[in-house]
Order: structure tokens, then C-alpha cells, then sequence
């Protein structure tokens, strides 16, 4: 039976300093870096066929590094030249996991509340309006996207391109950001707008479903300690 894992990226260096993020690609931070490593532990189990992230670093090397030990080598497909030179040719380069990097998974556009301390700015603009941009499904930050605009490009790229991976049996990784899971969990789960104002995800805990008939069954989160079944909603 087909696997879909939902990582969200470790720490990054802005989590860490609690500024507003969205498409400001920074690295993780080494509390990231051991987050990633051991979700790949954690994962260790599971062999992927495909690896799906956004363009942003974090969630780039949250993959890489959670792959690092499994035994197999992820291969960023590049085109243009890069994915012509890049090319495998020796039997020996078989054992690869493609990895396919679209923006359509980044961080929900913070528009311009980027490089904002989130302390700072309930100060600034009030505890509830911030609390509304961050979390509720259609109130856009100033300049930004809201969960709903996230969703118009993340959702089609889930059907168009990871939903298809899975039809073909592949057990599939998507490492991504906290709002483009928020928005990416909202449609497989059929939350309400009450709902996602609730749900948000921990960074680096593997988020996993089954695919079976034609349906994405929750398993839950992957812990030191087994399944975790609750979305906590
Ligand atoms: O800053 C961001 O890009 C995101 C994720 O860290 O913020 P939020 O905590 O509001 O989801």
C-alpha cells in the first residue's frame, strides 16, 4: 500500500529568531538540522520512490538530510543544463530518489510582514489580527497570501502531481512549510474553516497517511513513540 509522508521543514534560523518568514529562504538552524536527521531516522522504515519540496532551502535540506542514512542517494532533478549535465549514466547510479522541487509548495507568501518579529507585530497591529493572518483560511496578511490563495496553487499541485505517484504505487515524501501543509492537510482531511484556524504542524514530525482504493487514510504522526493519530483540532 502507497505512503504519503507530510514533513514539515526542521527549525529554521528565522523560527528561531521568531521573525515572519514565508519566501525569505533561510536555512535550518542545527536544532533544524537534528529535527531533520531524526525524522529520517524515525522514517528510516519507509523506502520512497519520490520526493516532492518547494524551492525553499529549508525544506530542501530538511529532505536531503532526513534521507542521509537511508541507505539510498536523493537526486534533485534539475532542467536546463543543469538536468542535461546532471544526468545519470552508470548502472551503479540505479539506486536514486528523484527529487522534484516546485514552488507551488512554498511557505504561504508573507507578503509584508516578512522579516517581522512576531512579537513585535501583535504589539504593533493587535493579538487577535495577527492571530487571523497567521491561522485563519481567508484573511490575507498586508501584501500576502492567505491560506485560501496558498491553497490555489498547492492543492492543483497535489492533484496533478503527488495524487498521480501515488496511483502508480510510489511511496511518496512532500517536505514543505507549515501554512502549504496547513493548506495541503485541509483538502485531504476535509477541514472546515473552524477547524484549520486550530491546526497547525510541528516542525520536523512526519505526518503519514496510507493510500488505499483511491483514499488517503490518516495513520498519524510519526513519534519516538509510535503513531500519534490526533491532529490535535
Ligand atoms: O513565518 C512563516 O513563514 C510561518 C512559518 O514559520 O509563520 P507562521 O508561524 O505564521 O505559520
Amino acid at each position: 500500500m502507497p505512503v504519503l509522508v507530510l514533513l514539515r521543514h526542521g527549525e529554521s534560523l528565522w523560527n528561531k529568531l521568531n521573525l515572519f518568514t514565508g519566501w525569505v529562504d533561510v536555512p535550518l538552524s542545527e536544532k533544524g538540522i537534528k529535527e531533520a536527521l531524526k525524522a529520517g531516522e524515525l522514517l528510516r522504515g519507509l523506502r520512497f520512490d519520490v520526493i516532492f519540496t518547494s524551492e525553499l532551502v529549508r525544506a530542501i535540506q530538511t529532505a536531503m538530510l532526513a534521507m542521509a542514512e537511508s541507505g539510498r542517494v536523493p537526486v534533485i532533478l534539475h532542467e536546463g543544463r543543469m538536468g542535461e549535465w546532471g544526468r545519470i549514466h552508470g548502472e551503479d547510479g540505479k539506486d536514486f530518489i528523484p527529487v522534484i522541487k516546485s514552488w507551488h509548495l512554498n511557505e504561504r507568501y508573507y507578503g509584508e510582514l516578512q522579516g517581522w518579529n512576531k512579537d513585535r507585530a501583535r504589539e504593533v497591529f493587535g493579538e487577535e489580527r495577527v492571530y487571523l493572518w497567521r491561522r485563519s483560511y481567508d484573511i490575507a496578511p498586508p501584501g500576502g497570501e492567505s491560506l485560501k490563495d496558498t491553497a490555489e496553487r498547492t492543492v492543483p499541485f497535489f492533484r496533478e502531481r503527488i495524487l498521480p505517484a501515488l496511483e502508480e504505487g510510489k511511496n511518496v515524501l512532500v517536505s514543505a512549510h507549515g501554512n502549504s501543509l496547513r493548506s495541503v492537510v485541509m483538502h485531504i482531511e476535509g477541514l472546515t474553516k473552524e477547524e484549520i484556524l486550530r491546526f497547525n504542524i510541528p516542525t520536523g514530525v512526519p505526518l503519514v497517511y496510507d493510500y488505499a482504493n483511491g483514499e488517503l487514510v490518516r495513520r498519524g504522526y510519526l513519534t519516538e513513540k509510535g503513531y500519534d493519530k490526533d491532529l490535535g483540532i
